[in-house]
């Protein structure tokens, strides 16, 4: 009994002494925010860690506290500090342990900042724009377009599942870009389909978390349960590492010319990465953009569209400016990875958009309430309004604060490629097509938050193409 006493008061001295760090740096937030992480972890397990979040920051303006030692903050001062101060700004958290691959870290989940440059450094060149627009790369997200553009055409009279065709459509253009020749073709055969599914269909996120918040308890659990057997996203790209030949525009071939310097174990880690950020990311991105155009009132959007196109059949991929604002008007409202992207405060501690915090505390953005709390620089922010991205004035702000792919140097290095497969899809699609919900379509599409990406929470979206008069 003396036991459970002490443990009691033990608590409550933590608490109290975690408050006082806590008060002094005055923060704003609800009050128990300043004695436990416990409601933080409550919604971060019932999937609503976003929009509590953002309930917070409409309540108590840009910067809030979420725990005795974690901010959020939704304005671009705290944007620039957090993660472009010296160039990648602030180191990550180990909840970026969760993307180990074959227990390697791969570049997205390094947190050492020497070591990440020098990673980086490896790929830039791959995801330039200027090798994704003049090598093969280009080609095979084309011939991948016209493939959905056939299944398209053959779903006449019914409709299409455009969830699964789109996230084929991404797994292809990244596998692509990863081993060509050997990428994926799952938008036509059946074994590579699954692999699709095996890679968007994962459900696992309480068990993640449980593995972030106490990895003991992970640990003793996966001790008690059967090993589970290599996904089968695992084994292919592991299988492609070893066995594969690549032309050199691969992305593994660049890797390979590295291999004094990185085993092949690393390699797969870093493709297994590479792949798993580029489904998701531009499947979901697609989706939820033909989703919003496919609506009665996005018709007039839908015909600008299909007009821009069309009197411009030889124009470059960017200088189509109506299509590039919806593309980037679909990423503002439903930023792929909306979530925070935690990031520790230096050792020394920081002064923070006016807060003075405490060297590690943990400190974040999240894209969807970076797009959506300044009404001046965003007006009408719920609405989706590609006009906006057209207007001379306010541009700067409106692009200083885009935070779909990150900002700083680890910020998203696919963005080029993910950009050129959205843009080849919609030209395809909307020069041709006009979209519409299917009537059999009941399935939600709100966004539903894993980890730290989200995806339509039925992973369902079904919708008719009627071919345009030319
Ligand atoms: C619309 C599509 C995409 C969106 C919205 C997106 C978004 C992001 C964001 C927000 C980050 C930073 C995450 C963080 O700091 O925790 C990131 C990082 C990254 N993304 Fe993307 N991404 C997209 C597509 C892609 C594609 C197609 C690839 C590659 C095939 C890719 C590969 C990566 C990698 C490797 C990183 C880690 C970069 C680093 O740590 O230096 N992404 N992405």
């Amino acid at each position: 009994m003396y036991t459970l006493y002490l443990l009691v008061a033990a608590w409550l001295v933590y608490l109290f002494l975690t408050t006082l760090g806590a008060i002094k740096t005055k923060v704003p937030g609800p009050w128990y925010t300043n004695l436990t992480s416990f409601v933080l972890k409550y919604y971060e397990f019932q999937g609503k860690r976003r929009v509590w979040i953002h309930s917070l920051h409409e309540r108590y303006g840009p910067v809030v506290r979420l725990a005795p030692n974690e901010v959020a903050f939704a304005n671009l001062e705290g944007m620039k500090e957090i993660y472009q101060s010296g160039g990648s700004g602030y180191d990550k958290t180990e909840f970026y342990d969760l993307f180990k691959q074959y227990g390697r870290r791969p570049m997205f989940a390094l947190l050492n900042r020497n070591e990440h440059s020098q990673r980086r450094k490896i790929f830039a060149e791959r995801y330039a724009m200027t090798n994704i627009l003049t090598s093969t790369i280009l080609q095979g997200i084309q011939q991948n377009a016209a493939k959905v553009v056939e299944k398209c055409v053959a779903s006449a009279g019914s409709y299409l599942d455009t969830y699964t065709v789109l996230h084929c459509y991404a797994l292809d253009c990244a596998s692509h870009a990863l081993f060509n020749p050997s990428g994926t073709k799952s938008l036509d055969e059946k074994d590579d389909y699954k692999l699709m599914e095996d890679l968007s269909y994962d459900n696992r996120l309480q068990s993640r978390l449980v593995q972030h918040h106490w990895p003991t308890l992970a640990s003793i659990r996966s001790c008690l349960t059967p090993k589970p057997m290599m996904s089968l996203s695992h084994s292919f790209v592991l299988n492609r590492v070893t066995k594969s030949k690549t032309e050199d525009s691969a992305l593994l071939h660049k890797l390979r010319s590295k291999s004094n310097d990185i085993e092949e174990i690393q390699m797969a880690a870093e493709c297994m990465d590479h792949l798993a950020a580029g489904i998701d990311t531009t499947g979901d991105a697609l989706c939820f953009l033909m989703h919003e155009l496919s609506l009665p009132r996005s018709l007039p959007i839908q015909s600008r569209l299909n007009q821009e196109i069309k009197n411009h059949p030889n124009a470059k991929l960017d200088d189509l400016p109506y299509m590039d604002a919806v593309i980037k008007e679909g990423l503002r409202l439903f930023p792929p990875i909306p979530m925070s992207l935690p990031r520790y405060v230096p050792r020394e501690g920081r002064t923070i958009s006016g807060y003075q915090l405490p060297g590690n505390s943990i400190v974040s953005c999240q894209a969807y309430s970076m797009h959506l709390m300044d009404h001046s620089v965003f007006t009408h922010p719920t609405e989706f309004l590609p006009e906006r991205w057209l207007e001379k004035e306010g541009e700067a702000e409106r692009n200083r604060l885009f935070f779909a792919f990150a900002a700083g140097g680890r910020g998203c290095i696919g963005k080029n490629l993910a950009l050129v497969e959205m843009k080849t899809l919609i030209r395809e699609i909307y020069g041709r097509f006009q979209t519409r919900i299917s009537p059999e379509m009941c399935s939600d599409m709100s966004i539903d938050d894993q980890i730290i990406a989200s995806r339509p929470k039925d992973q369902k979206c079904l919708l008719i193409f009627q071919e345009v008069a030319v």
